[in-house]
């Protein structure tokens, strides 16, 4: 169980989150959703260790990581795939997917990556500043699945893509669940994640507006928190 608990956070001086808690129970796809500018990609920071709440905590299974740096996440299972994909742009797939491998395990690493995305194998000796976003985007995925995490944290996957490379995204983050791997999604296609997730959130000016199952929320009242997003 990944856990925020009652967190405020921001950036020198604006608070931009007041009080939220979240639970990702191990097994689940959580989607967090709202509105720009709600505090969503802050939320990420603070579970993947790098913001540091001024209040509140960060929990991994029972243990306190709240004041912990990103790497000590990483080693409890918890990977951040941030906003524009975090790849390293000067090194080729391969380089980028073995930096990620424990030390002995880049081989398997590697295999596991274009089994993932057979489009990586293809691509391995290319430096990935000059892939496709949609492959970038694999690639980001990729160097989170090498390192078999408990959670990963998923800030607006389908950023940009185009519709079939979105399907090709979510159909991977389907059989990463499936798998007993628990996301926290933030997307902004809201359909495609209240399809693929178990609880929702809803956060909205920093507070949580809505915490329950889809099923549970109301379409109205969602396209109310919403000011000219789409889907
Ligand atoms: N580094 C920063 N310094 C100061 N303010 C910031 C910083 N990063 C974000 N903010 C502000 O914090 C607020 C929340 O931003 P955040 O990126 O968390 O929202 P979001 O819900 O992810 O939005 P979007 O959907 O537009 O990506 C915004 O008002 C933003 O301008």
């Amino acid at each position: 169980m990944f856990e925020l608990e009652n967190v405020h956070a921001g950036y020198a001086g604006a608070t931009v989150l007041r009080g939220v808690s979240l639970r990702v129970p191990a097994g689940s796809v959580v989607a967090l959703l709202g509105p720009n500018g709600a505090g969503k990609t802050t939320l990420l920071r603070v579970a993947s260790g790098l913001l540091r709440p001024t209040a509140g905590r960060v929990l991994v299974d029972g243990r306190d990581f709240t004041a912990a740096p990103p790497h000590r996440l990483v080693a409890a299972g918890v990977c951040h795939v941030p906003e524009g994909r975090g790849v390293f742009p000067s090194l080729s797939v391969r380089d980028n997917i073995e930096v990620q491998a424990r030390p002995g395990t880049e081989a398997e690493a590697f295999d596991r990556a274009v089994a993932a995305f057979p489009r990586l194998g293809e691509r391995m000796h290319q430096q990935a500043g000059t892939l496709s976003g949609g492959e970038q985007q694999m690639l980001a995925l990729a160097r989170a699945y090498v390192q078999r995490p408990a959670v990963v944290l998923l800030d607006e996957v389908s950023m940009g893509l185009a519709p079939k490379v979105v399907d090709e995204i979510f159909a991977f983050l389907a059989r990463l669940a499936a798998e007993g791997t628990s996301l926290l999604l933030v997307e902004q296609y809201v359909a495609r994640a209240l399809g693929s997730a178990d609880y929702v959130y809803l956060l909205n000016r920093g507070e949580l507006a809505f915490v329950g199952e889809p099923t549970e929320l109301d379409a109205t009242a969602l396209a109310a928190q919403y000011v000219g997003a789409s889907d």
